[in-house]
């Protein structure tokens, strides 16, 4: 369906309508790899409430008066580390994506890419569906396990820009999609392909989802339990087949943020003791993002193979994560076409 302009009389203002639009969203990213970018970054992210979740008057005296003046400049090491030609690693990829689901979904919908904090902005993406005359309008959080502070604070910010508009699109939210076969498949399928691929067959294979505050678990946030789901039916895929014979699985939780307890085991921690009781040969996998980003490029693939080698491992791999591949791909589109189901 291609949106027409209609007869309007003279003295009306014009009227884009009739279209269907899907606006993939995920975490967001600095415009630059500099302490100034990823100062303003990091501002808008931790600043949310979804995210740290300490009343403003007690948090942001520490945000302002510590940790915007300490973290931008190690941070932004880290992110210059992996910064491309095109920029940030997530939002190339994400843009990426997002024109690879336009193309296998054609031109019966309008898709997109947004990020929750950054550039390109959820409104500014948002008002320009609108502007194409999207009346129906999917939102897909790329975020496989539900997490408040994750995709509750996505609806959140649709929410707040709807009460903008005069003229709301429908809307639907992809929800989420941690224990979809679609998901899984696609993982295995694409986790196998690279593991057929390394020079060496590794003794462990780890998945490491982002950590979140413990606290959150106790509270009721079912991300955990999505993270161990995933983890567990990606298992029994895999352990079905014929090139993981032998490995032995492990689950753990990476980027610690702060000094209140988080989900355990650590990432870092893990590495260790894996080398330290005589493991060689690891795989990583971070199941949990939908894109490679500043956590897998440097946390996992630079910083955890130094952590592993260092402590006697000797090969390492860090495997991509779903990103543009067929797979993932086929995937976004079957969770996609779903959400969409009686709007094309
Ligand atoms: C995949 C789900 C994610 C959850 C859950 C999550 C929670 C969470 N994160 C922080 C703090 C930081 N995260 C940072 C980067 C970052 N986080 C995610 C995803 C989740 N975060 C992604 C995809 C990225 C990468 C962004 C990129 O530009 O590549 C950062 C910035 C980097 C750094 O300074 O280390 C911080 C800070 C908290 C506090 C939190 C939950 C409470
Ligand atoms: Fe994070
Ligand atoms: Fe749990």
């Amino acid at each position: 369906m291609t949106w027409q302009r209609q007869r309007l009389p003279d003295d009306h203002p014009p009227v884009q309508s009739g279209r269907t639009g899907l606006l993939l969203v995920n975490l967001g990213t600095p415009d630059a790899p500099d302490a100034r970018s990823v100062k303003r970054y990091l501002a808008q992210f931790l600043s949310d409430r979804r995210v740290i979740e300490i009343p403003p008057i007690a948090w942001q005296p520490i945000l302002r008066g510590i940790i915007l003046n300490t973290r931008p400049a190690k941070s932004a090491r880290a992110y210059s580390k992996v910064w491309t030609e095109n920029g940030s690693p997530l939002a190339d990829i994400t843009r990426r994506q997002a024109e690879a689901l336009a193309e296998r979904l054609g031109d019966d919908v309008q898709v997109d890419y947004a990020m929750r904090y950054g550039n390109p902005s959820i409104e500014v993406r948002l008002d320009a569906l609108r502007e194409h005359g999207c009346e129906r309008i999917v939102i897909a959080p790329l975020y496989p396990q539900y997490c408040a502070a994750t995709s509750a604070t996505v609806f959140d910010e649709v929410a707040r820009i709807m009460a903008t508009y005069r003229w709301q699109p429908a809307l639907r939210f992809v929800p989420p999609y941690h224990d979809d076969p679609a998901y899984i498949g696609a993982l295995a399928d694409d986790l196998t392909r690279q593991l057929c691929a390394l020079s060496f067959r590794p003794e462990v294979m780890l998945f490491s989802f982002h950590g979140m505050p413990q606290r959150t678990l106790d509270l009721g946030d079912p991300y955990h339990c999505h993270c161990r789901k995933t983890a567990r039916l990606l298992e029994e895929a895999l352990a079905q087949r014929e090139p993981w014979e032998g490995t032995r699985f492990a689950t753990s939780f990476q980027s610690r943020f702060g000094r209140a307890k988080w989900l355990e085991p650590a990432t870092d921690e893990t590495l260790l003791a894996e080398a330290h009781k005589g493991t060689g040969k690891i795989a990583l996998a971070a199941p949990g993002f939908a894109a490679d980003c500043v956590e897998t490029l440097e946390e996992l693939a630079i910083e955890g193979r130094d952590t592993f080698i260092k402590a006697g491992g000797t090969d390492f791999a860090v495997l991509d994560c779903l990103n543009t591949s067929d797979a993932g791909m086929a995937m976004l589109e079957t969770v996609a076409r779903r959400e969409l189901s009686g709007w094309l």
